[in-house]
């Protein structure tokens, strides 16, 4: 039985005036640390370090922090880019903080008081919070129907990679809300949980959610996931996305794109889990979307093992793992080409085969609140 949870976002009214109130990401596993912010850069700072992640919860702390703006009698317009801005490849970011913007300068457009345009922000980021709730139920219902069909038989082997889970969503997460879902029907022998450096959003958090689970689950360096493909122990692979293009390539933690090679090397299913709104239909190929790259030192240096005073080795005062002044590559992401993608799970169904059409399909679905039907999709 799942234990309870800190609440990994939300919005206060409190007498020194609204905040927005964060599970600081960086303290777990050790330590449930709420982050409190004031202010628009107090949040893009939160953001930028991760101390808040991932695609759809960030949709909900640009959201919240247009509406803190509005509130505090900030720039709005300023505030949502500002927000925008602090990470670039996570569309739901963009996604969260102009919903937000537009709502409040509707409300101003006709004729309303500041506060009640700022009323109207903070409802619309309320109901951003709320549907995403809802979004990832549906997409829990959707992923562990399509693994029924794909794998049956049930005691399912299932890798991840980073982290999808109730730390990344108003509601359970993404793919990690499937693994739930498959894990309380029972379903679940396993969860290989890729450690994903550097960062470590797998040991760090993922192992932290499937603890809470009740999961069995096993965390593993990431290049020992080839090891676990060529021992016959994967039944499917189950990613999140941070911006999926128009031709169905997915942007998503960096070793992503290594997983989708495996998996379709040793005839893997390879499914990426994300709410519609993470589908960018401006952006038209994995070429377009922008990879965030992250300062070398996160790969060089056991950051927060020294800050937190863990355990790690220590060298000139420091926890460095190279010589001092190491050069080092740091995308933040890596893009998957849709013909590597065996089905994209989303709360409007399933995109499969993943091709422009069928991804089309799913943004028309939410649009006209049909769920996908025929070319590929499945019934919801
Ligand atoms: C379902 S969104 C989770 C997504 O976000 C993570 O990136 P980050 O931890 O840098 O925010 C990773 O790409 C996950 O798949």
């Amino acid at each position: 039985m799942a234990e309870e949870s800190v609440p990994v976002l939300r919005y206060e009214e409190r007498p020194e005036g609204p905040v927005v109130v964060l599970l600081d990401q960086t303290r777990l596993p050790a330590q449930e640390v709420e982050r409190v912010c004031t202010d628009v850069p107090g949040l893009v700072e939160a953001i930028q370090s991760l101390a808040v992640r991932g695609a759809p919860l960030l949709g909900l702390a640009g959201g919240y922090g247009v509406a803190l703006a509005a509130a505090r009698g900030f720039d709005v317009a300023d505030a949502a880019e500002q927000l925008a801005q602090a990470r670039p490849t996570a569309v739901n970011l963009a996604y969260g903080a102009r919903r937000v913007q537009g709502a409040y300068e509707a409300a101003v457009r006709a004729g309303g008081a500041p506060e009640g345009a700022a009323a109207h922000a903070l409802a619309e980021a309320r109901t951003l919070h709320r549907e995403d709730a809802e979004a990832s139920d549906r997409i829990a219902g959707h992923g562990s129907a399509l693994l029924e069909e794909l794998v049956p038989g049930g005691g399912l082997r299932i890798l991840t990679h980073c982290n999808t889970g109730s730390l990344v969503s108003g509601g359970k997460g993404t793919a990690l809300g499937v693994v739930k879902a498959v894990h309380r029907a029972g379903e679940l022998r396993r969860l290989w949980v890729d450690e994903t450096r550097p960062l470590l959003q797998g040991a760090r958090l993922t192992a932290y959610e499937a603890a809470k689970e009740g999961m069995a689950y096993s965390v593993l360096v990431d290049g020992a996931a080839g090891a676990l493909f060529a021992a016959g122990e994967v039944d499917a692979v189950l990613v999140g996305a941070d911006r999926i293009a128009a031709d169905g390539s997915v942007a998503n933690k960096v070793g992503t794109y290594p997983l989708a090679v495996l998996a379709r090397y040793h005839g893997v299913p390879f499914l990426v889990v994300a709410p519609v709104t993470t589908v960018d239909l401006e952006t038209g190929t994995g070429e377009g979307i922008e990879v965030e790259q992250r300062s070398g030192q996160e790969v060089t240096e056991l950051l927060w093992a020294r800050e937190r005073g863990g355990a790690g080795p220590e060298s000139g005062g420091g926890f460095s793992l190279a010589p001092v002044g190491a050069q080092a590559y740091n995308p933040a992401f890596d893009v998957t080409p849709s013909s590597l993608v065996t089905a994209i799970v989303t709360d409007q169904g399933v995109a499969s085969p993943v091709t422009a059409e069928s991804i089309a399909a799913l943004c028309s679905a939410s649009r006209t609140g049909t769920t996908g039907s025929g070319n590929g999709m499945m019934r919801a």
